[in-house]
């Protein structure tokens, strides 16, 4: 049977060696460091394409750092999290705090200093790569004389701005509670996004972002796109049949057992290539059958290789799945089981933040497995820690990294960076998300091999949300948000018998806080968040996958990949992260074609970000009346909202707000909106903070605020 290729995915190969080797990337990287006498979060991926100009780019250290581990027993309920995946056994989290500084003082001021030749030689050919496959119409295929022009130098200039820009921005992204990997305690989590910052100025960083882009020729695949016949239905489901490729009968008859009778259009578009033997990047709409189109070809790369001996203990891994969030790490090797659920000779395991390390070990130990999912902090950890298991990912020949954008991003770069070394060089990598930012495509490439392919199935035109997802936002004043929230939650659950809503919020203590109002207004609610011990956390995501007339009120660590079937609504209340994380926040609703609705329910201040939505078919919708017995019903339930629960709320709405830049500049207008948002929690004064955490947020003496 001829493989069957999509009809219009364009294909197209980059001209940059892989740079899994961390001498190179990491190199890169001190460059940047060298230049810079105070330590970076430089995203290497600018270093390489700007590092000619890298000292320009002037970068200030904030206070504090990534969020990591530190030991505090969290688990509760051990039997719950051992039957959510075979075989694994919860733990304690250990959460300790360390910095970017920490990482670069460990590495040494010598070592940035001999770097410094291997980079230039690196970069230098890495320029030339970009020449000879370019021409002259780059960038890259300049003399760095020439690149030193006049009109160089100011882009020069542009960079350095625009670089300040994305560094501000992803700041927040870095310790966002979801992003890490590791419960944040203590109330440190939802502050450290607001570390001490300078006023920088971030206009150009939209301009930095094309350059880039351009500056990788990556403009040219904005035209890279899936099946026509796709367009006009939307339909996630193709009519081609996994029997029609040479895969396993034993993963054949599995994916009949699962019902998977043909394949999705990511799978349709992707198995081909990835059965070639090829790296691939693809971007697929959420809810579109992404961790099949990944899980399906990495067994198959197992069955094919040679089997090992019963006797060996430490086999070779073979297959490695990189996933976000605990809930993705759980739900991949879920979905993995039932891919091998004929395969009784291949294992699967989970490495997660939030259980006991040594548990894992021994899991690790006692029943080791071929196909290994983690997420990126924890597997650091064991790859530092557990004996054996650095000489183990020797044998990895595949390598997924599922959310990738998210992955590559800034929060998680020197995990996935400790990991892309442990791995070998010569392996298959797949790179999957729902979506693929252009900043994030460079990074794309310290994973992937230089003739990787970039699958896209999103149409142009059609957008990277769901046809079928009705999407509006209304705007009201912070203090009419709980009353809407009520409201539109009463009339969707009088409309719905088979309600199942996700209610996203900003923070995890605002997560909290939203839901021990909505359950004082006696609403079916469950919560999820990075304060909640994982083995409750995977419980109650257990629930509510499984149920009907439900309202999960959850922080961003359920907003991407989690499957959780026929979610009603999806209603985001204040400004979602990015663009991307709306996108990620509303795929869980609509997903395997199915009908959706989502609202975003945003102050008049938070308006702007509509603009980045603009090419969404969201619209304006009026507001729903709320009658007074509401309003007052709804002031009633807040005042029997622990006292303390509204403080840590408030906390972390300052520390949220603080981190989005259009927001957050204005420090005195940022004061009075948290204080409206106090006033919204029926508070007559704002809580008062301490003046240490002011201080890391670059908030001291701000008139409006109350210090302890
Ligand atoms: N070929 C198939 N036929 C029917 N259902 C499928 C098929 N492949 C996957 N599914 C189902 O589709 C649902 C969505 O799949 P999955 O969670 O992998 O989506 P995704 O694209 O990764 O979404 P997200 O972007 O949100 O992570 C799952 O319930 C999965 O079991």
């Amino acid at each position: 049977m001829p493989l069957k290729f999509p009809r219009r995915i364009r294909i197209f190969t980059h001209s940059i060696p892989r740079t899994t080797n961390l001498a190179s990337f990491n190199s890169v990287a001190r460059a940047y460091h060298r230049h810079n006498t105070s330590s970076s979060s430089a995203p290497p991926f600018l270093s390489r394409i700007f590092s000619f100009t890298s000292n320009h780019f002037s970068t200030h250290r904030p206070n504090g750092g990534e969020t990591r581990a530190s030991s505090r027993s969290l688990i509760e309920d051990e039997e719950e999290l051992s039957n959510w995946v075979t075989d694994l056994r919860p733990g304690s989290l250990r959460v300790h705090l360390t910095s970017d500084d920490d990482d670069v003082d460990r590495s040494g001021g010598r070592r940035n200093q001999d770097s410094r030749g291997a980079i230039r030689n690196k970069v230098g050919s890495f320029r030339e790569n970009r020449f000879s496959e370019r021409g002259k119409g780059s960038n890259f295929g300049r003399s760095e004389s020439s690149f030193r022009g006049r009109k160089e130098r100011s882009l020069g200039r542009d960079r350095e701005e625009g670089y300040k820009g994305l560094r501000k921005q992803r700041r927040g992204d870095v310790v966002d509670e979801e992003s890490s990997d590791e419960d944040v305690m203590g109330g440190i989590g939802d502050l450290l996004s607001e570390e001490d910052e300078e006023e920088e100025e971030d206009e150009d960083y939209e301009f930095l972002k094309k350059k880039a882009a351009s500056a990788f020729g990556f403009d040219r695949d904005k035209g890279v796109e899936a099946r026509s016949d796709v367009k006009s239905s939307d339909s996630y489901l193709t009519k081609t049949r996994f029997d029609q490729y040479t895969l396993s009968p034993l993963s054949l008859k599995a994916l009949n057992d699962a019902g998977y009778e043909t394949m999705t259009v990511v799978q349709e578009a992707t198995l081909p290539i990835i059965l070639k033997g090829k790296d691939v990047l693809a971007k697929a709409k959420t809810g579109t059958g992404k961790t099949v189109a990944f899980l399906l070809p990495s067994i198959e790369v197992v069955v094919k290789s040679p089997p090992t001996s019963p006797d060996n203990k430490r086999p070779p891994i073979l297959a490695l799945v990189i996933c976000p969030t605990r809930e993705l790490a759980n739900q991949a090797a879920t979905e993995a089981n039932t891919l091998l659920k004929y395969h009784p000779t291949i294992g699967v395991q989970v490495v997660i933040g939030g259980t006991r390390l040594g548990l894992e070990q021994k899991r690790m130990q006692t029943n080791p497995c071929q196909i290994l999912v983690a997420t990126p902090g924890r597997l650091k950890d064991h790859i530092e820690n557990t004996p054996g298991l650095a000489t183990r990912l020797k044998g990895v020949k595949v390598l997924v990294l599922d959310e990738a954008d998210h992955l590559l991003d800034m929060g998680f770069r020197k995990d996935i960076e400790r990991i892309l070394s442990a791995v070998p060089k010569e392996r298959q990598t797949f790179l999957f998300s729902a979506t693929v930012p252009e900043e994030v495509r460079q990074m794309c490439l310290v994973a992937l091999r230089r003739d990787h392919e970039f699958i896209n199935c999103v149409h142009e035109g059609t957008g990277e949300t769901h046809q079928q997802v009705r999407q509006t936002h209304m705007i009201a004043s912070l203090d009419k948000h709980f009353s809407l929230l009520y409201t539109l939650l009463r009339a969707h659950i009088a409309d719905n018998v088979d309600y199942k809503v996700i209610v996203f919020c900003t923070t995890a203590m605002v997560t909290k806080l939203v839901a021990d109002l909505l359950g004082e207004l006696n609403l079916n609610v469950r919560e999820i968040h990075s304060r909640k011990p994982q083995s409750y956390r995977t419980r109650v995501s257990n629930e509510f996958r499984k149920s009907k007339g439900l309202i999960l009120v959850t922080s961003d660590v359920s907003a991407r990949g989690v499957d959780y079937p026929d979610v009603t609504l999806v209603l985001q209340v204040g400004l979602p992260k990015d663009r991307e994380q709306y996108i990620h926040r509303l795929g869980r609703t609509g997903r395997k074609g199915k009908e959706g609705e989502g609202i975003l329910l945003l102050a008049p201040w938070e308006e702007y970000f509509l603009s980045s939505l603009k090419d969404l078919p969201i619209t304006k919708s009026s507001l729903p009346s709320t009658d007074p017995e509401t309003v007052k019903k709804v002031q009633k339930a807040l005042c029997h909202v622990e006292m303390r629960n509204k403080e840590a709320a408030y906390q972390a709405w300052l520390g949220y707000y603080n981190s989005q830049k259009m927001i957050g500049r204005d420090k005195e207008r940022l004061v009075e909106l948290a204080n409206e948002f106090s006033r919204s929690m029926g508070l007559d004064n704002p809580p008062a903070i301490p003046k240490l955490i002011l201080g890391k947020m670059g908030l001291k003496n701000v008139p409006g605020l109350r210090a302890k």
